[in-house]
């Protein structure tokens, strides 16, 4: 049984998260801290979160489990280093200085970080990669959608999609947020497209278009449990790993 502490309980992820974990057999909330005060989340009693570091000794979790804001997330991962206690970040919006802390956590304790823990995304981010190689010269564009809620644009999800694509293809060397005006496609740009409304969970679309076609592929989140379920397989696992930094593919190679 692996013992879960959950920040931002109070979120829609937070939730999400202490809910599924009550149907599983394998993960126990003995930890959920929430910023704004609420008292308890699915029967799971909720702290305050400016008493994390000594519930952390207190409660003596395994692993973490972290959806919040990249502020916030950074000051739990630091906490979660000085107690010695594994991390698994599903926040997005780092800046540079926020994934550095990260890295400098990671040389502590065990720290898995996804911007998406749906397994149909790291199937996208796949497929994404083979379809982009195999068509050089075609154009690409991205496009997200996400509910009216979500601070950060592009998603991460979309980034990480992005860092793939360039990746595989050298000679798209700059991203186009939206276009306005008179702004004809250039050549080497990844056109990128956010659009936020209602309480759609999550999309991310991928088009591939040249030679008098079109390639689209696209990923639709139907709800936030593929990412709560993600985020807990991710946590099991990342409980018995070393210090080191880690993301969503090892979870899923370790479970071929
Ligand atoms: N990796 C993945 O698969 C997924 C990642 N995400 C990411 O997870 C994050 C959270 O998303 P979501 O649940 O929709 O967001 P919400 O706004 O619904 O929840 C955010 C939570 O974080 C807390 N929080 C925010 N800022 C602070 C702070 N400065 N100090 C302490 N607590 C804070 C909030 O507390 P309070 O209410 O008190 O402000 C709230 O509990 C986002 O970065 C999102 O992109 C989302 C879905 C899937
Ligand atoms: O904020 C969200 O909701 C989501 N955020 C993640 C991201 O930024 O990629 C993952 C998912 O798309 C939902």
């Amino acid at each position: 049984m692996t013992r879960l502490a959950v920040t931002g309980a109070g979120g829609r992820m937070g939730r999400e998260v202490i809910e599924a974990a009550g149907k599983r057999e394998d993960v126990d909330v003995v930890l959920a801290v929430n910023r704004s005060e609420i008292d308890s989340v699915a029967g799971v009693a909720v702290d305050d979160a400016a008493d994390f570091p000594t519930l952390l000794t207190e409660r003596d979790p395994d692993v973490v489990v972290d959806f919040t804001g990249p502020e916030s997330s950074a000051e739990y991962v630091s906490a979660c280093a000085e107690a010695g206690v594994a991390v698994v970040v599903g926040t997005t919006g780092f800046d540079e200085d926020g994934e550095a802390a990260l890295d400098d956590a990671s040389e502590q304790i065990p720290l898995l970080k996804a911007a998406n823990f749906a397994r149909g995304v790291a199937a996208l981010r796949q497929a994404v990669r083979e379809a982009v190689g195999a068509l050089p010269g075609y154009d690409v564009e991205l496009m997200e959608t996400h509910h009216n809620g979500k601070r950060d644009a592009p998603s991460g999800t979309a980034n990480s999609i992005l860092d793939d694509i360039e990746d595989v293809r050298s000679d798209l060397t700059h991203r186009t947020h939206g276009r306005e005006g008179d702004q004809p496609r250039e050549e080497g740009e990844i056109g990128v497209h956010a659009r936020r409304a209602g309480d759609i969970t999550g999309e991310h679309e991928v088009l591939v278009a040249g030679n008098h076609e079109l390639l689209s592929l696209t990923h639709r989140a139907e709800s936030r449990g593929v990412f709560a379920e993600g985020a807990l397989d991710a946590a099991v696992w990342v409980a018995d790993c070393d210090a080191g930094r880690y993301d969503f593919f090892d979870v899923i190679d370790a479970n071929q």
